[in-house]
């Protein structure tokens, strides 16, 4: 059997939106292998997204003995494997059989746009901020589960006879990883469970009534863990054989633990990581912020029995997809790095402003109504132009949101820490700097999602003894500071402003 918590490894897997990875690291933070594969994106009809959770278990096993392979190494080398994962994409399962009813609905998906409307209209949004921090917004897991148990035949009855269970994709993993239909555990943590709509943040349980409004049993809901804990051990099926009894031992939702990754320990400290979209999470320590500007309230991190760290968050539905869109769909460029190659050939935007509103308007804002705009569009403008309004989109977005962050915490942002694939374009990082009137620093690890993941569960087992450890991992690889004068800055930022409005109101409300 294993060495419990004394292999000199940790591994962390990261089910993300597009590809599932595991990437084992060593005891200073440094990655040592890395695995990695992408699974299919299912669109039954515009702004649904699905995921077959099927596929994607397949691909975590292979990702976790893909990376352990590379490395060459055994199981007694591995002290502990955590969790992250993309959040809110909703699964429920048979716990008699291990099969899923459904695809997994992702969390971009905009199908319970008119039931969260009917939510708002007969419970009243105040409510549901109020206890768990979120506004109602198709983006979030409970209207999601809800959904399914209205539209797959059967599913009510089954609920009944306490045969399915629910879970976001840390759910999934843990209860597979931990043994499936022989015992599998049927754990969230806190960070995902925030997420779902269900729970009390003041309490950090799921909350009874709102379930009840929402109109899905709670005891399909799983145990409510903290982020850094042995929730079980590795058993069964082929990862059994191989990594078999190592502890399971760490679950944060993917833009918590890149917080985590980020050593945002103290108060105030905030991360952003730009993806296919594009979160910035500020900690706000044991400070539950009520957000008055269109942020969320959401759990940061709770190691083991420490009190909870809360946190504030900013989310963007679209970032380094609207990089993709400009390739795939508009054939501008034909690789995601050469948008800074064109965007450099010219000096500013051309008066191009774009907003991509694809999917409506995340933070802060929250319209599912918007639709995307391209504002000032003139014969002066060329695709160069529009380079620029694309990466200048990214970069205005983050600014809304780190105003929105200074306005409901008192706190101005003193620097803002980054990572992501988009932040390997230096055009971007300047502009952000630039726009947001404050230093962007990367880290020497990119990997921060999985870092924070590895972290949790080499705390979990003792590897790391605290949080200071983690801190003398964190090293700096490059700095962009503000280089823009304000009066630019001011005037093209109101242009942005008035770009974004007329986004808005584009869907009618049937
Ligand atoms: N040099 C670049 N400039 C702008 N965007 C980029 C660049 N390289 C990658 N991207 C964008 O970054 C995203 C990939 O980043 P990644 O962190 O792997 O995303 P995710 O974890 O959300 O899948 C893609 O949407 C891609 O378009
Ligand atoms: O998998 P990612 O990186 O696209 O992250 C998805 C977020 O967790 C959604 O809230």
């Amino acid at each position: 059997m294993a060495s419990h918590g004394h292999g000199p490894f940790i591994a962390a897997i990261d089910q993300g939106t597009t590809s599932s990875r595991c990437i084992v690291f060593d005891r200073d933070g440094r990655i040592v292998a890395v695995d990695q594969k992408e699974h299919e994106q299912i669109f039954p009809r515009p702004g649904w997204v699905e995921h077959d959770a099927t596929e994607i278990w397949t691909n975590v096993q292979e990702v976790v003995a893909g990376a352990v392979g590379k490395a060459g190494l055994t199981r007694a080398d591995i002290a502990a494997i955590g969790i992250t994962n993309q959040r809110e994409t909703t699964l429920i399962w048979d716990r008699t059989t291990g099969e899923p009813v459904h695809n997994a609905i992702v969390w971009q998906d905009t199908r319970t746009d008119a039931l969260c409307r009917e939510l708002g209209r007969n419970v009243g949004q105040d409510r549901f901020r109020r206890e768990t921090g979120l506004p109602l917004a198709s983006y979030f897991a409970g209207p999601k589960a809800r959904w399914l148990l209205d539209n797959v035949d059967g599913l009510r009855e089954r609920a009944a006879r306490g045969d399915l269970l629910f879970g976001t994709m840390d759910s999934w993993v843990i209860w597979n990883l931990t043994g499936g239909i022989d015992g599998g555990r049927h754990v969230t943590d806190v960070t995902n469970a925030s997420r779902t709509m269900f729970m009390n943040l003041h309490t950090m349980e799921w909350d009874d009534k709102i379930c009840e409004s929402i109109g899905v049993p709670r005891r399909m809901l799983p145990e409510i863990r903290s982020s850094a804990e042995v929730y079980g051990e590795i058993k069964g099926g082929v990862l059994g054989e191989l990594l078999g009894g190592i502890p399971v031992a760490s679950a944060l939702g993917d833009q918590q633990a890149a917080l985590f990754g980020q050593t945002c320990f103290a108060e105030g400290e905030t991360k952003s990581t730009y993806g296919t979209g594009t979160f910035m999470v500020m900690n706000t320590g044991s400070k539950i912020i009520n957000s008055y500007s269109g942020l969320l309230t959401t759990v940061g991190y709770r190691i083991g029995e420490a009190d909870p760290v809360y946190a504030l968050e900013g989310s963007i539905a679209v970032t380094g997809s609207l990089v993709q869109w400009m390739r795939d769909q508009m054939g501008l460029i034909s690789t995601a790095a050469e948008i800074e190659t064109l965007a450099l050939s010219v000096e500013d935007n051309g008066g191009a402003y774009f907003v991509p509103a694809f999917s409506g308007l995340f933070a802060p804002y929250w319209r599912s109504d918007a639709r995307g705009v391209i504002a000032g569009l003139t014969r002066y403008v060329t695709k160069a132009h529009l380079a620029r309004a694309v990466l200048e989109a990214t970069a205005w977005q983050t600014r809304e949101i780190a105003d929105a962050m200074t306005k409901d915490s008192g706190v101005e942002l003193a620097a803002l820490k980054v990572d992501g694939g988009m932040t390997s374009n230096n055009l971007l990082m300047q502009t952000l700097a630039d726009f947001l009137d404050a230093p962007v620093v990367r880290p020497m690890v990119a990997e921060t999602t999985c870092l924070g993941a590895a972290y949790a569960a080499g705390l979990a087992v003792g590897f790391w003894n605290g949080t200071d450890d983690l801190r003398a991992n964190w090293r700096r690889a490059a700095e962009w500071t503000p280089r823009m004068d304000a009066e630019t800055r001011d005037r093209e930022y109101k242009s942005w402003l008035k770009a974004v409005e007329r986004t808005m109101g584009w869907l009618d409300e049937s």
